[in-house]
């Protein structure tokens, strides 16, 4: 039998909406999770008085275990439906989700936007500083096409499984994601309760008036995104070792296009040609490496120190771009005061960090149409949406996100938080010389 295709999902939305609670009940109800554990954490969270938190609680516990270094809640993370396997990437509770869901060693192929119901709480999301919106955009400028909206806590006593709150929710949603630029057509607006499982995997009772999918439906709903084997190769280095009998060998994730032995590529920028020797992924020889695929590739005619992380490996005939400058376009999320021309945040883009100087605002935009609303302003901030000009202060390899998006959108740091984030729309290249 065919395997099932593999989904990566990220699970968004604003604090206290229920995104642990879904994630964790969602994982316990399909048998991922050892009812024994879930006994045992039950009765902790108990003890703390904190009954209510029994699923965030669990998340919780993987959390500590990964950061205590302990490896085994990735296993966790993954669940599976009738048509696929799904990994959770970046659990919720993150607080640098931006930066990983940009830089990660996954691309989301969707995303469950978890929305509380409740008198209020949905409101605040909603509001201009609410997390629903910064996430909905968030998703859509990072190139997430596909969402699932769980209405959530549809059991809390101020709802009580109300058709016309719920219909109130949609309709408001609706507006807000098209403005966006999402289908909302294609959307699904799923009522459940985290909590009890109600919509998640069994149909409720209690909302007999929702005739749409159930939660696990609407995964199954997805659609597998096209492999992008027709492009260019893209390869952005993750690590380089020296392997005694292999020489040297990078690892990395194809982007785009596909890698064979005997291949003769280049790494950008450094601009050295090299010939692949072998490829291997979990430690068997691949005749072909394809997009998603995490190799090992075996380079001849390459030091160890003439490679490093954030480099990319393509074709000669098609080489990696090598910006001199770069225009994109960008969210502010977050910054104390203003950004003017000068300012240098880290960008972080593919396997990838370097410092970037901003040399022009082009033009402020409005976030909902995208049309500008000022030409050079002085300063952007939180919350706006502008054109911009950077120029990497050591040699980048970035591309358009038109062209390859796996390598165009970027996150912008400073002060050890995420500052916005970014698409590339234009790019001035470097001249690379070649070395052979
Ligand atoms: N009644 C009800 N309460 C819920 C439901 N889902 C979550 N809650 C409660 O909402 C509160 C927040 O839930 P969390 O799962 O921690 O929310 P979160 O979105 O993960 O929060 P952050 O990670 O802090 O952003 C907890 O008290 C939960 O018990 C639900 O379906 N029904």
């Amino acid at each position: 039998m065919p395997e099932k295709p593999h989904l990566n999902l990220v699970v968004i939305g604003h604090i206290d909406h229920g995104k642990s609670t879904l994630t964790g009940s969602l994982l316990y109800r399909l048998g991922v999770i050892d009812p024994k554990i879930m006994q045992q954490l039950e009765e902790q969270a108990k003890a703390a008085g904190k009954e209510s938190f029994k699923f965030a609680w669990l998340l919780d516990k993987m959390k500590e275990e990964r950061e205590r270094g302990i490896t085994i809640d990735l296993s966790f993370m993954k669940f599976e439906t009738k048509k696929y396997y799904f990994t959770i990437i970046d659990a919720p509770g993150h607080r640098d989700f931006v930066k990983n869901m940009i830089t990660g060693a996954s691309q989301a192929d969707a995303a469950l936007l978890v929305i509380s119901s409740r008198k209020g709480e949905f409101e605040a999301g909603m509001s201009a500083e609410g997390q629903t919106r910064e996430h909905a955009l968030l998703a859509k400028t990072l190139g997430i096409e596909q969402l699932i909206v769980v209405v959530n806590k549809m059991d809390a006593p101020d709802v009580n499984y109300s058709q016309q709150r719920y219909e109130e929710i949609v309709n408001t949603m609706k507006k807000f994601l098209k403005g966006l630029g999402y289908n909302v057509d294609a959307i699904p607006f799923v009522p459940v309760s985290a909590w009890t499982g109600e919509n998640l995997i069994e149909r409720s009772p209690n909302m007999p008036w929702y005739k749409g999918p159930t939660l696990v439906e609407a995964l199954d709903n997805l659609k597998v995104p096209p492999k992008p084997v027709d492009k260019p190769l893209r390869l952005p280095v993750q690590s380089v070792l020296s392997i005694p009998g292999a020489g040297t060998v990078v690892t990395g994730r194809v982007e785009t296009g596909v890698l064979k032995p005997g291949d003769k590529v280049i790494v950008m920028p450094e601009g050295v040609v090299a010939d692949v020797k072998s490829i291997q992924m979990h430690y068997q020889d691949l005749q072909q490496a394809e997009p998603g695929d995490n190799v090992g590739v075996a380079l001849r005619g390459v030091e160890k120190n003439q490679v490093k992380r954030g480099d990319v490996i393509g074709k000669t005939d098609n080489p990696p771009t090598v910006a001199e400058e770069f225009t994109a376009r960008v969210v502010v999320v977050w910054h104390p005061s203003a950004i003017a021309v000068g300012y240098t945040p880290v960008i972080h883009v593919h396997t990838a960090s370097v410092a970037c100087r901003i040399t022009e605002i082009v033009a402020k935009l409005d976030p909902r149409t995208g049309n500008p609303i000022e030409q050079n302003p002085q300063f952007i901030k939180a919350g706006d949406t502008a054109i911009v000009k950077f120029k990497p202060i050591k040699p980048l390899v970035i591309e358009k996100f038109g062209e390859f998006p796996q390598l165009g959108r970027f996150a912008m740091r400073d002060m050890g938080r995420t500052i916005g984030i970014g698409i590339v729309t234009d790019i001035k290249p470097a001249k690379i010389e070649v070395k052979k």
